[in-house]
């Protein structure tokens, strides 16, 4: 028998110190506005963001203070690995499920480096089969909710019946630079957060939706749109002012040729759940997508409490539509490095 792949689950989770913009605005203020002699032309993004709180793996005080790789990369993978946890054992409960019914791991993250993977380090704690299948993917960013539940779609269609577990972890504060005076930092200060999401499915009866379609549409000469410049001190954000001029004119044909090549039509959408990148970023993709202004409305909610937590937030997003009742038909979209836009079509189950 054919089966489509299902989402059977979906659950987030968020470190525990709590950030408030006010604060980090407050922060900002202090470690940025005698250095940097254009902090006070960019500081009103702590209030214009629509971000009101983000969550950490780290207090507040933690970031008036450099750090470099080996202290990144100690908090990424304290942090990380307690947030897949987390996430992944509240998908497993979700679903009725244990660890060890687990066949199949896809864990997409791209804000720390971990070898051996996270998955790896969370089987002696969750208790993973000594045959689970692992899938560690980097580099995907923003894109990596949606093109890492993709990914997991697929493999569980490979094997009908199978679980598939799938877990995104950002830990984007991670990345915050006190030596970078550049206007993109300011306003990724005032942006990224921490959190992760997880999702199981399982190609079978049952579940919340049928994944029946999926697709990606990459620029060609976008590299340098999104993603990290390495250095010394760790990772540093490139993302372009252009983000939500290149969103309204070019995500629109994007979506409409994934639809076309899955068979799906405009018309056949109920929802666009949109991983919201940014205030000016939902805007456009509801022009973009020819959607009323404001019906993005729990991608601005997600927005609001968390901000962009890069790859989990379309998660968030997902968690809350399916809360307030999943339409028929919707289709989950991003943008990430690449510059690509990634779509997971989803039909719920009735
Ligand atoms: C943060 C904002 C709400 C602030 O809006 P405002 O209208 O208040 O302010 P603004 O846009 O004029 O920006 C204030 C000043 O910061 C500058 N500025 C803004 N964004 C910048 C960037 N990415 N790099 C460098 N400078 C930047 C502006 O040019 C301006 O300076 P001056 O006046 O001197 O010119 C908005 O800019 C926004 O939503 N931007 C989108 C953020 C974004 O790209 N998110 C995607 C992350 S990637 C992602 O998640 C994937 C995806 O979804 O695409």
């Amino acid at each position: 028998m054919r089966y489509t792949p299902r989402l059977v689950s979906v659950a987030t989770a968020v470190p525990e110190h709590v950030l408030l913009q006010s604060d980090v605005a407050k922060a900002a203020s202090t470690i940025f506005s005698k250095r940097y002699s254009a902090f006070d032309r960019v500081s009103p993004v702590f209030t214009t963001a629509g971000i009101h709180k983000r969550h950490a793996v780290r207090p507040l005080e933690w970031f008036f203070e450099s750090h470099g790789w080996p202290e990144r990369t100690a908090a990424y993978l304290e942090g990380a690995l307690k947030l897949f946890v987390q996430a992944a054992t509240k998908a497993l409960d979700g679903a009725g499920l244990q660890a060890r019914d687990v066949d199949t791991i896809v864990t997409v993250s791209s804000t720390g480096i971990a070898t051996p993977s996270l998955e790896a380090r969370a089987c002696g704690i969750m208790g993973f089969r000594g045959d689970v299948h692992r899938v560690p993917v980097f580099g995907l960013g923003c894109a990596g909710g949606v093109t890492g539940l993709s990914i997991a779609a697929k493999l569980a269609k490979a094997q009908p019946g199978s679980v598939v577990l799938f877990v995104a972890v950002e830990l984007c504060t991670l990345a915050f630079r006190l030596d970078e005076l550049t206007k993109a930092n300011i306003v990724a200060t005032a942006l990224f957060g921490d959190g992760a999401g997880a999702c199981i499915l399982r190609a079978g009866e049952g579940g919340i939706a049928e994944i029946d379609a999926s697709g990606e549409h990459i620029w060609p000469d976008t590299l340098d749109i999104m993603g990290w410049n390495v250095d010394p001190e760790g990772f540093g954000v490139i993302f372009a002012r252009s983000i939500p001029p290149f969103a309204e004119a070019h995500m629109g044909s994007a979506v409409m040729g994934i639809l076309d090549r899955a068979g799906l039509h405009r018309q056949d959408i109920d929802r666009f759940i949109c991983h919201p990148g940014g205030k000016k970023v939902v805007t456009a993709l509801e022009r973009a997508l020819a959607l009323d202004q404001g019906s993005l409305d729990h991608e601005r909610s997600v927005l609001s409490e968390y901000g962009n937590m890069s790859a989990p937030t379309a998660l968030f997003v997902l968690e809350q539509v399916i809360g307030a009742g999943l339409p028929n038909r919707s289709v989950l979209a991003a943008l990430g490095p690449g510059f690509t836009a990634s779509c997971v079509a989803l039909r719920r189950v009735t």
